[in-house]
C-alpha cells in the first residue's frame, strides 16, 4: 500500500513537472507574435490552470502560473501602453471648451487634397487627436494658422521651402509645417511604399493622430490610421470618413 502511494506521488510530480515545462515553452512561443486576442486566451487558460493546480495540489505548476499572472499586470501596461495612454488623455480633456468649427476645418482639407491629388503633388498631413504629436517631431517650422486649401495647397508646392515633411494641425490649427515623422519599422510594410507612406504608418503606430496622404507617383490620397493604410475612393468619401474619425472634441 505504501508503495502504491508512492508510485502515484512520483507520478504526481512527474505530471507537475511536465506541465510546468510545457506551459513555460508555449508561453515563450506564443507571446512571439502576441495579438490582444491572444493575451486575452491566454490569461484565460492561465486562470484556468490556476485552478487545475489548485484542484490537483500541483504545487510547482501552480507556482509558475502564479508568477505568470503576477508579472502578466506590467506585462499588459507596457503592450497596451498606447491604448492607455490614449484613454487618459480622452479622459483628461476637458468638456466645457467651446468646438471648433471642424467641419469647415475638413472641408478646407478636402478641397486642397483633391487639387494636390489631381496635380500629383504630394502631401503629408497630420490631424492629431487625443494624444499629443508633439514629441515625436523633428524639425519643422512653426505656423500656427487658420487652415485653409490655400495655404495647404501652398505649402507642398514643389518649390515652396517647407513641401518636405508634414503639414501638422492640432485644434483645429494649422501649428507646422516641414516636420518629419518617425518611420514605421514594421516588416509587413509594402517594399512597394516609400517613406511618405512609411512615415505616416510610423506616427500612427505610436499616437492616434489621423494622417492624409497625397502620393506624388500616383496622385492617390489615402488615409492612415493605427498604421493602416486606407486609398480614398473620391473627395466626399476622404470627407464622411475625415468627419467619423475627426470628433470635435479632439479639435479642441
Ligand atoms: N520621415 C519623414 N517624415 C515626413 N516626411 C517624409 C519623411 N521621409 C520622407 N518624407 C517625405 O516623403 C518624400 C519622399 O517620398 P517617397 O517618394 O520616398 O515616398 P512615397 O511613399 O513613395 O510617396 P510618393 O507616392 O509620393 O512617391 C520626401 O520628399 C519627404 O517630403
Amino acid at each position: 500500500m505504501n508503495s502504491f502511494l508512492q508510485n502515484i506521488g512520483i507520478l504526481r510530480d512527474l505530471l507537475d513537472l511536465s506541465l510546468a515545462i510545457l506551459i513555460v515553452s508555449r508561453l515563450a512561443r506564443l507571446l512571439k507574435g502576441v495579438l490582444a486576442l491572444r493575451i486575452l486566451a491566454i490569461l484565460s487558460g492561465l486562470v484556468a490552470l490556476h485552478l487545475l493546480a489548485r484542484f490537483f495540489s500541483l504545487q510547482t505548476v501552480r507556482l509558475i502560473v502564479d508568477l505568470i499572472l503576477a508579472s502578466s499586470v506590467v506585462g499588459l501596461a507596457v503592450i497596451f501602453q498606447t491604448d492607455i495612454r490614449r484613454a487618459f488623455a480622452t479622459l483628461a480633456r476637458s468638456r466645457t471648451e467651446k468646438d471648433v468649427e471642424m467641419s469647415d476645418v475638413i472641408d478646407e482639407l478636402v478641397f486642397a487634397v483633391a487639387g494636390l491629388a489631381q496635380k500629383k503633388i504630394g502631401a503629408l498631413i497630420v490631424i492629431e487627436r487625443a494624444i499629443s504629436v508633439d514629441s515625436y517631431l523633428a524639425v519643422g517650422t512653426d505656423i500656427d494658422a487658420k487652415v485653409t486649401s490655400e495655404l495647404i495647397s501652398s505649402i507642398f508646392l514643389p518649390y515652396s521651402p517647407i513641401h518636405d515633411g508634414a503639414v501638422i494641425i492640432q485644434h483645429g490649427k494649422l501649428t507646422k509645417a516641414g516636420c518629419f515623422l518617425p518611420l514605421t519599422q514594421n516588416l509587413e510594410v509594402s517594399k512597394s511604399l516609400g517613406t511618405r507612406h512609411r512615415a505616416a504608418i510610423g506616427l500612427t503606430e505610436l499616437v492616434d493622430a489621423v494622417v492624409v496622404v497625397v502620393s506624388e507617383e500616383t496622385g492617390t490620397a489615402s488615409v492612415i490610421v493605427a498604421g493602416k493604410k486606407t486609398d480614398v475612393i473620391d473627395m466626399p468619401s476622404l470627407g464622411k470618413t475625415l468627419r467619423r474619425l475627426v470628433e470635435p472634441r479632439w479639435l479642441k
